[in-house]
Formats: C-alpha cells, structure tokens, sequence
C-alpha cells in the first residue's frame, strides 16, 4: 500500500499565476493531499496540465521529497528506505525515451534487476516475464532505436514490471501513441491488474483507460476534487480539463472526494 498524509510539494521561483497558488515565490504543485493507494488497486490519477499529478505520483518513490506531510509504502516512510520504496513502486515516465537505458531490448530491461545484485539465472528468468507480459517475447535482441514509440513504451513497462513491484505507476502512457499502441498498452495494464499487479496511469484523457480502473481521482491546482469509482466520478471530471468518454459523461452521480 501507497499512503500519503497530508502531503504538499513546493517549487521554487516560479508561481502558479493566481493569489491561491503562491506560496514563498513559488508553486504549490501538491496542497495538502491525503490518499491511499491498495495493493493490486487500478487507479487512475486525472487532471488538466499542471494541476499536480507528475509531482504527485513522483512522491510514491521518493523521486519528489514532499515540503510537508509523509509518503510511505507498506507502512515504511520512503524517507527510511528509498531502495524498499522503488522496488515495491516501479515508475514508467511520460517520456519513455528519458528511462531507456541501454542499446538492445534485453539490455535494457535488465538493467535494474542487475542493479539489485541478483543471479544471471533471475535476472534472465525476470527478463523473461516481464518482455512476456507486455507482449514482446524473443525481443531481447532487438535494437531500441529500431522501435517504435508504442514498442519503447512497452519496453519501459517491461523494465519496471522486472523489479517485481507491487505498484506500476504510468505517467501519461498514451502520449506518443496512436491508437492501435494505445490498445496494446492499455491491454497490457489490463492483464497486469488481472494478475495482482497495482497499477496508477496519469492522464488527461480518459479513453479506454476508465473502464479498466477501480477509482479515479481528480487534481485541480494540486488538490484532490473528485474521487470514487469511475462512473460517480466522471461526471465531476467533465469539468477539470480532461478528455472524458461519453460512456462515462453523463452516468453517475457525484465523485466527492470523500474516499481518498
Ligand atoms: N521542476 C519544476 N520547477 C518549477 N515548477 C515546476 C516544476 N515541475 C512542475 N512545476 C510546476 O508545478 C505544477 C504542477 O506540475 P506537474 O508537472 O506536477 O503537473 P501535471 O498535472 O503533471 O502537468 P502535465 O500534465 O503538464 O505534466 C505546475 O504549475 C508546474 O509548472
């Protein structure tokens, strides 16, 4: 389990631009946000551009240190163990590119597994599943630069389901793909839930990746306004910037933020 307590994140020397969002000359990215994240829960963290949800999700791992409050996984504060916090929380960034490290496929989804010291044989055997579980078996030998943006993206899932985390958290997974990638990825994180895995995506637009998810919370100015289950939710959505399905606009009720 992810659990924040009243956690806020501060930028230096660039405002928000309203009366509400400055704070010491800088920008409040996370006010004051409370939430919990179960084990094998499909969340999806939405909101409009800016309004917190990178900053947010970069406190489960300790990549952002909040300037108030606490992050902790499986009861332990990130800030007493950072090793435990990014290997129960594996992170995808919105740029795939920025985390591929390596020149090959194979190469590059072992590169944390080698960082934990493990044998050749469970680095090998992690390699394995994780290239499997995003539909690219065999691939180990294929060159990075010869892939496509949809297959990099799945190569970066690849490498952070081979730390085995409990949680796999996306930031904006859907960027840079067209729609037949799109699918593949969401499948993916469909069968990745299916199989115990939590998984967060962070997005602003919605499509195919609502009906996957098991509750939804809504950022505006780095606050949480609306959570619940996706149907109560959407509604509430419509109205903070984010490309909602018509399946989802009109159902419902509304998604207070009642069970963050
Ligand atoms: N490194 C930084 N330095 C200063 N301000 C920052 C930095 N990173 C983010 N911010 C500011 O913090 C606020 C929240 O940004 P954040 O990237 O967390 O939001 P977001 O919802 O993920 O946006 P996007 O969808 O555009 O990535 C914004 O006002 C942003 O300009």
């Amino acid at each position: 389990m992810i659990a924040l307590e009243s956690v806020t994140c501060r930028y230096e020397g660039r405002n928000r631009g309203d009366e509400n969002g400055v704070d010491g000359g800088g920008t409040v990215a996370v006010d004051d946000v409370t939430l919990s994240v179960s084990d094998g829960e499909f969340l999806v963290v939405a909101g409009a551009n800016g309004s917190g949800k990178t900053t947010l999700v970069r406190t489960f791992n300790g990549l952002v240190t909040p300037d108030a409050g606490t992050v902790s996984v499986n009861g332990v504060p990130v800030s007493e163990d950072l090793v435990a916090a990014r290997t129960a929380v594996g992170m995808v960034f919105q740029e795939p590119r920025d985390q591929l490290v390596s020149a090959t496929v194979g190469g590059d989804v072992a590169f944390g597994p080698e960082n934990l010291g493990l044998s050749h044989g469970e680095i090998d055997r992690r390699v394995a599943v994780a290239l499997d579980a995003v539909n690219m078996t065999d691939r180990e030998d294929d060159r990075i630069d010869s892939l496509s943006g949809g297959e990099r993206e799945r190569v970066a899932i690849a490498g952070a389901l081979a730390m085995e985390p409990d949680h796999l958290v996306c930031d904006e997974p859907f960027t840079w793909l067209d729609e037949p990638a799109r699918e593949s990825v969401l499948a993916r994180l469909r069968e990745l839930h299916a199989k115990g895995t939590g998984v967060v995506v962070v997005t602003h637009d919605l499509r195919g990746v609502l009906e996957l998810a098991d509750r939804v919370v809504g950022l505006a100015d780095g606050r949480i306004v609306v959570a619940g289950p996706p149907h109560a939710a959407a509604p509430d959505l419509a109205g903070l910037g984010v490309r909602v399905p018509e399946a989802f606009d009109s159902a419902g009720g509304a998604g207070r933020p009642t069970d963050s």
